[in-house]
């Protein structure tokens, strides 16, 4: 089956900085995919390459066989996209972010203005519907976010840290919309530090570490006998385990 994702040897360098090296990720149909990596690891590199918003130095992305860079308006048809540092048009309101969004989308104005409704409301927004974004909160702006990454229903999503900033009773929301999106068919790829989150969601995950992937698979796979945490650490917390004091702070 064509996987919802294959990135083959995306590479990205910043001037003398090797961001993504020559990364390979397959996500298969229908599963829930978790990214994770230290901070500075690629993890955002990587998936914006991948969803058509940074043009890679080198190599491929495919959503669903459609390459993101020779054939864009098949590929991103098919996603929904949670951008890091979200850009969003600060001076409309939530509900005119879905609208314009959903309209430029070619989506017929009353769907959109019902599904707007819908998500403003699930995603206990409904209140906020009518605030500029830019007076939105962090945790707002990811949820607004995540509302224009499903509004066109795709096939797959593509979340970058969507948990980041949201309040424990809309985490509990999101969790239930992600799961449900996954039985209903759909892939899901999401980049996170929380490594309880992602081994309560996923069932593949993906360890980036220096713009590489040091492993992946289903979950079980990789993380054996192991927390996925303990997993973690060993794969790419150096020497230390990643455990380092300060001397001077403890009297
Ligand atoms: N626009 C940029 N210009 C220069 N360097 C960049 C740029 N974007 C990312 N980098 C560098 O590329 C590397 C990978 O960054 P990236 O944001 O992909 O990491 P990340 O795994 O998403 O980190 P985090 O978990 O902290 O969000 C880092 O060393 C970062 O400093």
């Amino acid at each position: 089956m064509t996987p919802a994702l294959e990135i083959n040897g995306l590479t990205k360098r910043f001037g003398e900085k090797l961001a993504v090296d020559a990364i390979h990720l397959r996500v298969p149909q229908g599963s829930f995919y978790g990214l994770v990596g230290q901070n500075g690891a690629g993890k955002t590199t990587t998936l914006s390459m991948a969803v058509g918003l940074l043009r890679p130095d080198e190599g491929t992305a495919r959503i669903f066989g459609a390459d993101v860079w020779s054939a864009p308006d098949e590929a991103k048809a098919l996603v929904g996209v949670l951008p890091d540092g979200l850009a969003m048009p600060e001076r409309l309101t939530g509900r005119e972010v879905l609208t314009f969004l959903g309209l430029l989308r070619g989506m017929p104005r009353d769907e959109v203005l019902r599904r707007a409704d819908e998500l403003l409301d699930v995603l206990e927004l409904s209140g906020a519907g009518g605030t500029l974004v830019i007076e939105y909160s962090t945790g707002m702006r990811k949820k607004i976010g995540l509302a224009t990454a499903l509004l066109h229903a795709p096939r797959l999503l593509v979340l970058d840290e969507p948990f980041e900033a949201v309040d424990p009773v809309s985490a509990a929301t999101i969790k239930t919309i992600l799961r449900g999106f996954v039985r209903g068919g759909g892939s899901i790829v999401l980049s996170s530090h929380v490594m309880a989150l992602v081994e309560q969601l996923c069932d593949h995950v993906a360890v980036v570490d220096a713009g590489r992937v040091a492993a992946a698979g289903p979950l079980d796979e990789v993380r054996g006998s192991r927390s996925l945490e303990d997993t973690f650490v060993a794969l790419v917390g150096g020497e230390d385990g990643g455990v380092k004091e300060l001397s001077w702070l403890s009297r």
